[in-house]
């Protein structure tokens, strides 16, 4: 590993980028520690790509700036700094997989040798496959190579499970494991919460170009609180119910024959539906899982939840 002048991985300051109308970025503010493990976790749309590829230095900002280990993000890419995996990053279909990372390898400074990258990426025996001959997922895998070429201190990835079925998601999320397990920095954009919520240790919520929350999964999953309330309610009609509970932060679905309310406030819920409804029966309260504060932060309107 490099050893840094900077106490920050990656250093992101009022970050903009539109594309046309649409505003992609709009003023983000983040530090990555090194060693971290980040999770960029956001609905479709919401920026995540814009962010990894600002990140890399793939496109340039409107305005802010991007640092990566103090650096600009090409002087890090070019200083073997920084391994990627795109979602749709090029193939040479007619090269097996061992000549492609031997091609990677040619192009880094100080490479990791192809054997030792083909190991560390748990996919040796797919080195005399050709990219034409490779699965959705086994592709993936062989990006995830080419990231760790240069021997990398930050690797970005960019939906690195899509197209894994879930035993290869697991092997890949081990083989990350090992990868991380010497310090390494890791930002990875997904839409997968539970991947997330297992694997990284800082979850970073966009929702259109905004950082709305960060923090580990179990503070993204404590400052919402979220509480689901399901239960039969014969007694209040379905516009009876929403009166009662269509406030802010609260949810209603269904009617009386079974109703769920999603809440912050579990505790007052329960308390209204049962003033309010003496034949409420079969009530149930659940805790939040991280699927539920992300449906709760990224539907709520108005302000950020740091
Ligand atoms: N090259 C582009 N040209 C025009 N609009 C773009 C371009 N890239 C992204 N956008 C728009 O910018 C916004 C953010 O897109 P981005 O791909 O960064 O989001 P995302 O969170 O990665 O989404 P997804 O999960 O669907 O990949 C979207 O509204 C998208 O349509």
């Amino acid at each position: 590993m490099t050893e840094h002048p900077t106490p920050h991985a990656v250093r992101l300051a009022g970050l903009r980028k539109s594309y046309g109308d649409t505003l992609a970025v709009d003023g983000v503010d983040l530090e990555i520690a090194p060693g971290e493990i980040v999770a960029l976790l956001g609905p479709n749309g919401a920026g995540k790509s814009t962010t990894v590829e600002l990140i890399l230095g793939l496109s340039r900002p409107d305005a802010g700036t991007v640092a990566v280990f103090g650096r600009t993000p090409r002087e890090a890419v070019d200083d073997g700094l920084v391994g990627a995996m795109l979602q749709d990053g090029a193939m040479l279909e007619d090269a097996t997989v061992g000549e492609l990372v031997a091609l990677f390898a040619s192009v880094h400074r100080h490479p990791l040798p192809v054997a030792d990258v083909l190991e560390r990426a748990g996919i040796a025996d797919l080195a005399c496959r050709r990219a034409t001959e490779l699965s959705g997922g086994q592709t993936q895998r062989v990006r995830f190579a080419l990231a760790l070429v240069p021997d990398p201190d930050l690797v970005v990835l960019d939906e690195p499970t899509v197209a894994m079925d879930v035993a290869t998601r697991r092997e890949f999320w081990a083989a990350m494991r090992r990868f991380v397990a010497a310090g390494r920095t890791v930002l990875f954009a997904t839409h997968y919460l539970d991947e997330a919520d297992g694997f990284a240790d800082r979850i970073v919520l966009l929702r259109d170009g905004r950082i709305v929350a960060d923090g580990t999964p179990r503070h993204i999953k404590s400052i919402v609180a979220v509480r689901t309330v399901r239960a039969t309610v014969p007694d209040l009609s379905a516009d009876a119910l929403r009166a009662l509970f269509g406030t802010d932060g609260v949810t209603v679905d269904g009617d009386g024959g079974g109703v769920r309310i999603r809440t912050n406030d579990g505790d007052g819920v329960l308390r209204t539906l049962l003033a309010h409804s003496p034949e409420a029966h079969d009530i149930e309260v659940t805790g939040a899982d991280l699927e539920e504060a992300f449906l709760s932060l990224t539907t709520r309107t108005g302000g950020s939840v740091r």
